[in-house]
């Protein structure tokens, strides 16, 4: 067959009447082109088995992506507006699968308490070669993102340290720390950075029994390797085309920092384990301390006592994720918090009220009590209006349907990927009244939230995959909020970059950027 016939029957014929008006050598150039225009328009079409469904166009969610635009920008740009068509279901193809989104709450529900019908999908780590900076700092099996049995092998192990009492006190014992940071200042805090430096200790200490000690050092090693390292993983160009990393790599200028901040960072964490592991060979034999041993000395005894040390780089891969998914994501829900509550006075004030109530009005440093703890109710109300309306991640990771569904009406084929949408979940106006707007009374008990059916809030996820450290950060906002709400007023400047709305710092929307705070001493 020759080549013209083979483009008409490969293209269709108009193929061939573009064919015939060109010179007889330009026969491999057109046949070469069209192949390409072919490949991109698979490449960008939704699929004949979800057609079914409204989509967000490739070329929309690329530009978004390239231009920076805030997943809060994009979801109500392209998505709010297509959620109607089709009972809160839509499909994206990002970066590289095309995935059904759901947002409907029964649904949601349905999704995330049925592990076994839509367990997570690994293929996008998977697509990743082991050189990508991903790869190379939080591997590929890490508890985030493995699945099966390795999960459930992994998830086991760390489960017990997470299901004991959170450690109330450990983070009223870095007040005096944060204080001091403040006092540091002439008021006017970086809270982002200042934030950062909080739940890294935090995490450090609780989990690790390890301390970093990013609050008393304003160059943390810590902190610039691991930065920097983020800086590349996260980097729009990388995210819309992953897998071509090691071509990108020579037109992304910042890459080579990335990558040393991730060599940097994993040294870090190895020399951690290392004399973690020293100290427990030094204080064998030697009666027990009779506090709750960390998760790194628990699994360290563990692997020690049984003689079956696991891969060390796996154990590394998995610290990586720890320091990733537990500091940044707190920090950020305690930022918007405090952005909040600068903006509302009346829901500062009303916060203070209970803060005062419960922990006295004096010049006290004294951290609040577990039992203390219990008793916050409003505080908590604002903790998760925040986390509705400024959720740290915007969707969970993909899940594969293992056999033919229908959610809430919509039939999704077998082998489909699945997600929610946990930002467009959170501000659909057919599922919460007026959801731009910031009102901590939706969660009081009886309120609009608890009105709804299914799941409308979700954050942290749910089900078997729901996160690990939910009562670790909720914890951990309670205390640092009691007492700066103790100690502080706070205001924001006047000049601030975030005075007509949150500006983003990333794609992920993790942080508001460069987030500036007045705090005034109260005592
Ligand atoms: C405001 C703070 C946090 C938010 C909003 C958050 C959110 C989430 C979400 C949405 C997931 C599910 C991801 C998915 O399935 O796609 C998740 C998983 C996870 N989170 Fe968190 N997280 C927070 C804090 C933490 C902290 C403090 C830790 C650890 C100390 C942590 C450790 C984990 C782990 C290990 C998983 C994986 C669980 C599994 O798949 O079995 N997170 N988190």
């Amino acid at each position: 067959m020759d080549i013209v016939n083979s483009i008409s029957l490969s293209f269709g014929p108009s193929a061939k009447r573009l064919v015939d008006y060109l010179p007889k050598g330009s026969y491999v150039a057109a046949a070469v082109v069209l192949f390409l225009c072919k490949k991109v328009y698979d490449f960008t079409t939704v699929p004949d088995k979800l057609s079914h469904f409204p989509s967000v166009s490739y070329f929309s969610f690329l530009r978004s992506t390239l231009a920076v635009e805030s997943i809060e920008d994009r979801t109500r740009r392209f998505i709010l507006p297509l959620l109607h068509k089709n009972n809160g279901f839509y499909v994206s193809k990002f970066p590289f699968y095309w995935t059904v989104f759901v947002t409907e709450p029964l649904a949601v529900q349905y999704l995330l308490m049925k592990g076994e019908i839509f367990p997570k999908d690994s293929r996008f780590m998977d697509a990743l070669s082991k050189d990508s900076l991903a790869v190379r700092l939080f591997g590929n099996s890490n508890v985030v993102f493995s699945t099966g049995d390795l999960w459930k092998h992994q998830r086991k192990a760390m489960n017990p340290v997470f299901h004991r009492t959170v450690p109330v006190d450990l983070f009223g014992r870095m007040i005096p720390d944060i204080f001091k940071l403040i006092e540091k200042t002439d008021g006017n805090v970086l809270v982002d950075s200042f934030l950062q430096k909080i739940t890294f200790d935090a995490l450090g200490r609780a989990l690790f029994g390890f301390d970093f000690k990013t609050m008393g050092d304003d160059d943390s090693e810590w902190i610039a390797a691991y930065n920097d390292a983020m800086s590349g993983i996260t980097a729009p160009i990388l995210q819309v085309a992953t897998s071509y990393e090691r071509i990108l790599r020579h037109f992304y200028p910042h890459y080579d920092k990335a990558s040393k901040g991730i060599d940097k960072l994993n040294k870090l964490i190895l020399d951690m384990v290392d004399e973690k592991k020293k100290k427990i060979e030094e204080s064998k034999g030697q009666p027990d301390a009779g506090h709750e041993k960390d998760f790194l000395t628990l699994i360290l005894e563990a692997e020690m006592k049984e003689n079956a040390i696991s891969d060390p780089d796996d154990l590394r891969a998995n610290l990586a994720i720890f320091i990733a998914a537990g500091h940044l994501s707190t920090a950020s829900s305690i930022a918007f918090c405090i952005y909040h509550m600068a903006i509302n006075k009346d829901i500062q004030n009303k916060a203070r009220r209970e803060a005062l109530d419960i922990l006295g009005d004096d010049d006290s440093m004294v951290p609040p009590t577990v039992a203390e703890c219990k008793r916050v109710n409003y505080i908590n109300m604002l903790v998760k209006e925040v986390l509705r309306l400024c959720s740290p991640f915007g969707a969970i990771l993909e899940r594969m349907t293992a056999e033919d569904v229908t959610l809430s009406g919509a039939f999704i084929p077998k082998g489909t990927l699945v997600s929610v949408d946990i930002e467009a979940l959170h501000k659909n106006p057919a599922i919460w009244k007026n959801p731009t707007v910031f009102d901590p009374e939706r969660f009081r008990k009886g309120g609009e939230y608890d009105q709804h059916k299914g799941i409308t809030w979700a954050p942290f996820s749910d089900g078997n995959r729901k996160c690990l450290g939910v009562n670790f950060s909720m914890a951990e906002q309670q205390v640092v909020l009691l007492m700066l709400l103790k100690h502080y007023e706070w205001d924001l400047p006047e000049n601030s970059i975030h005075k007509n709305g949150i500006v983003y710092d990333s794609i992920f929307s993790f942080t508001p950027k460069s987030l500036s705070i007045k705090f005034h001493k109260r005592h």
